[in-house]
Order: structure tokens, then sequence, then C-alpha cells
């Protein structure tokens, strides 16, 4: 196994005034493995936990209960080992020197790491294509170029575990396509294991074979995307736009009231699939302009995923 937790635990204790102090969980008793090659997406809300298990495993934060191993290793104790195994991209942070040319910064890597980096990089630069921009200074790099600068400083030392926190965030389409690309070639060429958290569902859908989702730092759910995507399709929200004001749409058949705007000319029905059909819906509403359906976001679907678990 590359990943393996059993009940890991981190809390955080907070001072609030005076002496009060209180305790919260980020990590609730985490138990989940990652075989090698697999590419895991690690979703969840603000909040949820995600950060902290990524520090808990590569060793930047010791868990308070609980057991956790990276490659085989205990990342706490043997730190310095595991980070000739695994790379790490976070989209908010840089490991980048800002003033230097892109070019030197994977220089100073190749050395920490003690790794001839010099052909990886060629590699890197063709796959990733940096070419045109390895001399100028990290600072001056789009957002877009910074990123694969980023994933190419990571995986300079061909780690065999990559974890990247948000990789795609802020990102236009190309570069998201770009980046999602290298990376499943990456991993076919190479069988490299991904541990990615992202709130783009695209993401987890072109990049992931497998889906953990935490809320309040508990698992909530453990499997496909299909799986995931199933209970999505269960509770897609149908958005009416009617001719004139109504009064609430309630008492459907399958569906649920969720909310209306503009006096009650556009409405929010959830429906369930399993109960009913959108043209039986529909075959109920009076004076029916234009009808959407919109997708529930991803922090929705951890809510709803959750919720029904417990
Ligand atoms: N050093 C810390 N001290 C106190 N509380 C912390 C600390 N680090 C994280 N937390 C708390 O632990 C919880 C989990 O945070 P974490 O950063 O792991 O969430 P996350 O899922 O990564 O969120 P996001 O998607 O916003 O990055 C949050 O309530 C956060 O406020």
């Amino acid at each position: 196994m590359i990943i393996e937790t059993d009940s890991l635990t981190r809390t955080f204790v907070r001072r609030g005034k005076g002496l009060r102090r209180t305790t919260m969980t980020a990590v609730d008793n985490l138990t989940v493995s990652v075989a090698a090659g697999e590419a895991v997406g690690y979703i969840g809300a603000n909040g949820a936990g995600k950060s902290t298990t990524i520090k808990m495993l590569v060793g930047i934060l010791v868990p308070t209960s609980g057991s956790v191993r990276t490659c085989g290793l205990d990342p706490v104790r043997r730190r310095r080992e595991l980070a000739r195994h695994v790379g790490v991209v976070f989209g908010q942070r840089s490991q980048l020197w800002w003033d230097l040319p892109t070019r030197d910064s994977f220089k100073i890597l190749a050395a920490i790491h003690r790794v001839d980096g010099t052909h990886r990089l060629d590699e890197l630069v063709s796959e990733l294509e940096l070419g045109e921009f390895l001399d100028t200074p990290v600072r001056q790099l789009s957002l877009g170029q910074r990123m694969r600068a980023e994933v190419a400083a990571a995986l300079l030392h061909s780690p065999e575990l990559v974890i990247l926190d948000e990789p795609t965030i802020g990102l236009d389409v190309v570069s998201k396509q770009r980046l999602r690309q290298f990376l499943i070639a990456e991993r076919q060429q190479h069988g490299t294991t991904l541990l990615l958290t992202t709130h783009d569902m695209g993401d987890v859908e072109r990049l992931c074979d497998r889906v953990l989702v935490v809320d309040h730092g508990r698992l909530a759910y453990d499997g496909s995307l299909a799986g995931l995507a199933a209970s999505v399709e269960s509770h897609r929200v149908l958005v009416l736009d009617l001719d004139e004001a109504a009064a609430p749409l309630t008492g459907i058949p399958g569906t649920t009231y969720v909310g209306s705007e503009v006096s009650g000319a556009r409405q929010r029905l959830r429906f369930d699939p399993g109960q009913t059909t959108i043209a039986a819906v529909l075959a109920q509403v009076p004076g029916l302009r234009d009808l959407s359906i919109e997708e529930p976001d991803i922090e929705d679907v951890v809510r709803r995923i959750y919720s029904a678990q417990r």
C-alpha cells in the first residue's frame, strides 16, 4: 500500500476568551488504504479536514492518535526519506524561488533531492511545455504557467506518490485540460499514484478512478465516481421559469419544493428520478416558459452523502 491510515485522528486546541479552550477534531478516525497506481480524489467542503490529512501523510503534522504510513514509512519519523518518494503540489503555495528564473528552481530542487534531473527535466519541459519561460523569473509567470512549473518541480525526482492540493484552482479551461492530460499520461507511463484534493468535479471525473469524501474530518464516502455520480443524479434540481408569478409548486409527487425567485416566476424543485420523470413533473406545471437542470455543486453532494449515511 502506498497510503495506509488506521483511525487517524488530529485535534486542534483553540483558545477562546480568557482561559477557555475548545478542542476541535479536524480529522476523525480516518481509516483508508490507497494502493500503488491508484488515482484518488479526496474531496470535501472547506474545513472538512483535507489539508490536515495531507499534512499528516507527508509528516508536517503529527497525528493526535491512530497511525499513518506513506510509502511504507512513518511520515513524521522518516520525513526526509519520505520526501524522496513523494511529490506535493499546493495550488495556493509555491515551492519555487520567486525571483529566480524557473530553470534555477529546478536545479536547486534536483540538488536537494540529489538526483541528476537533466533527463527528467527535459521530459517534463517538453510534456508540460515549459520551454518558453524557463528563463523567466517565477514571479512573472501566469498562473497557468506557474502551476505547470510547480507540477514539474514536484515530479522532478520521479516520486511514486504525487499529492496535489487544488491543482487546477483559478486555471482557465485550456490550462486545466493541459494539466489533466499531463497527469493522465504521467500515471500511464510511470504508474504514479495520485491523490488530489479539488473543488472541481471535472478534475475528479477526468483523473480519478476512486473518490474519498470527507466531512467534518470523517470519511463519508469511499468508492467509484460512478457511485458518487449516481447519488448526485438522484438529487437534481429543476429550475422552472414560468410565464407569470405563481404560488410555490409544492405537492408535485416525487419532488420537493426548494424555493423561488422573482415572486414565484422562477421556482426550484428537487426531483428524484427514481420516483418520477421530468415529463410527469412538467405535466403539472402551468405556463412553463423555460426549464433547466441544476447539478448540485460538490459541497452540496458531500453534505448529502454524509447526511444520508447518518
Ligand atoms: N493549525 C491549526 N490550528 C487550529 N485549527 C486548525 C489548524 N489547521 C486546521 N485547523 C482547523 O481544522 C479544520 C480542518 O481544516 P483543513 O485545513 O484540514 O480543511 P480543508 O478540508 O483542507 O479545507 P479547505 O478546503 O478550506 O482547504 C478546520 O476547521 C480548520 O479551521
